[in-house]
């Protein structure tokens, strides 16, 4: 379960772009704690700056106030220290190398031995259930098992952290529903941190520990909800009367968000 111990701390946190058509609030005073071991999913409509904060939060973004930091340190830091992986939209896996090679290719540029490299290839693809695909190349894995793999590679380092920006938005309903269950038996395995974008509301109900609304113009937080919800979670939970209530608290958490533009 959660810990105590803070992993992602935002202060104020503001960042505005400037555009030819004026300055654009991606966010706007957020204030947010992570905990260590927290499964934290973000929702909100388009353009509310759920992208932008996790880019902020693994310093491919620089805030133009307020501050963040990553595993007590600055975003920088974490970055350097590899504190943690990142899964995209896209499972973004180099069409020439094998599902291996795409999973080692971080370790080789870590420069980790070739014996270590092949164990934890086993390892995170085990973790995955993606055992015995590691000589297939991507096109030869379905949507669903290529976005495992991209999952696979971010764990391979072994980071406590895992930045995930809606990796199964593309993937049909039933994938997705066996995806989640898959991604949850893993974060109960490794006990890591995540920080979860999504546009789904029963996603976002199903997985975390705690959910941030959030809204557009500008980018803000409206709500946190902690959900009460167990470690293990069969998919059922989803026809519960507290699942339907919390899912009802982030309906309205949206909506309300909607309003005030
Ligand atoms: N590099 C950039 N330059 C200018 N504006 C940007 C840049 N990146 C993001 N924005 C703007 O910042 C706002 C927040 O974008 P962001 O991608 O974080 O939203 P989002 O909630 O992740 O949206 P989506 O769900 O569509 O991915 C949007 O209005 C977007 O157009």
């Amino acid at each position: 379960m959660s810990s105590d111990k803070s992993v992602i701390s935002a202060r104020n946190l503001n960042l505005t772009f400037e555009t030819n058509d004026g300055p654009i609030h991606a966010l706007k005073d957020v204030n947010l704690e992570i905990n260590q071991g927290d499964f934290v999913s973000f929702i909100g409509p388009s353009g509310c700056g759920k992208t932008t904060f996790l880019r902020v939060m693994a310093d491919l973004e620089q805030p133009t106030g307020g501050s963040v930091t990553v595993n007590g340190v600055s975003p920088e830091e974490a970055r350097r220290s590899r504190a943690y992986g990142y899964v995209f939209q896209a499972a973004g896996l180099y069409p020439w190398r094998t599902i291996g090679g795409n999973i080692r290719l971080p370790l080789e540029i870590m420069g980790i031995s070739k014996a270590e490299q092949a164990k934890r290839v086993e390892r995170v693809l085990e973790l995955v259930d993606l055992e015995g695909f590691e000589r297939k190349f991507p096109w030869q894995l379905s949507g669903g098992m290529q976005q495992r793999a991209s999952i696979a590679r971010a764990l391979s380092f072994d980071a406590d952290i895992l930045l995930m920006d809606e990796p199964f938005g593309a993937l049909d309903e039933i994938v997705r529903d066996h995806l989640n269950e898959q991604l949850l038996k893993l974060w109960a395995r490794t006990e890591k941190t995540i920080a979860f974008v999504t546009h789904s509301i029963p996603e976002a109900v199903y997985l975390s520990t705690k959910i941030v609304v959030m809204s557009p113009r500008p980018g803000r937080i409206t709500d946190v909800i902690e959900s009460p919800f167990p470690k293990e979670r069969p998919l059922d939970i989803r026809d519960s009367a507290e699942f339907l209530e919390i899912a009802h608290r982030v309906r309205e958490g949206l909506r309300a968000g909607h309003l005030d533009e």
